[in-house]
């Protein structure tokens, strides 16, 4: 994984369609693309496909059996997009290598996860809204990362 510019990771997700919208953002941010397992889902390419559209092809998704196997095949910081954070995302400061780790659709992430994330970030949203979709907030998280990293 030496050389990759940003990571995406998709922690447990639930809904193949969400997959498919954040393998396409994965793509269009030049980010790789991680899924740790397991899914809420069966994983059949063609519904992933249904709204990924030929973007897999740029990001393939790496599929991790579990948490522990994708901390071991993956080393970066951790940056965890999460609405139970402090600091904003753009006041971060992104890094080349970043791994932007997102929750699961209903839950989130569990605690231990939430405490092992180097850095836990937040998207202000207007008063009264509770959260984002899932990969709507990575292609945001990834858009403010590429703008500091840099696109070269
Ligand atoms: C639908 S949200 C999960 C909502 C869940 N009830 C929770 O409290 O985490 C799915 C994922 O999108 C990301 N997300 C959504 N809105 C966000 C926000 N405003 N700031 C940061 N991350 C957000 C987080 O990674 C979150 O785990």
């Amino acid at each position: 994984m030496a050389g990759v510019m940003l990571h995406l990771a998709l922690f447990q997700p639930e809904i193949a369609a969400n997959v498919g919208a954040a393998i396409r953002a994965a793509a269009c941010f030049g980010a790789e693309l991680h899924v740790i397992e397991p899914c809420g889902f069966p994983w059949k390419t063609r519904d992933i496909e249904r709204v990924s559209l030929d973007y897999g092809a740029l990001a393939p998704p790496h599929r991790h059996a579990d948490w522990r196997a994708f901390r071991e095949g993956v080393p970066g910081r951790i940056i965890l997009m999460t609405t139970k954070a402090e600091t904003a995302y753009h006041e971060h400061d992104w890094q080349r290598g970043d791994i932007l780790l997102l929750g699961q659709e209903s839950a989130g992430v569990p605690e231990d996860i939430h405490n092992e994330a180097d850095i836990r970030l937040r998207i202000p949203l207007a008063p009264g809204a509770r959260s984002l979709n899932m990969a709507m907030a990575g292609a945001i998280g990834m858009a403010e990362a590429r703008r500091q990293i840099g696109w070269g």
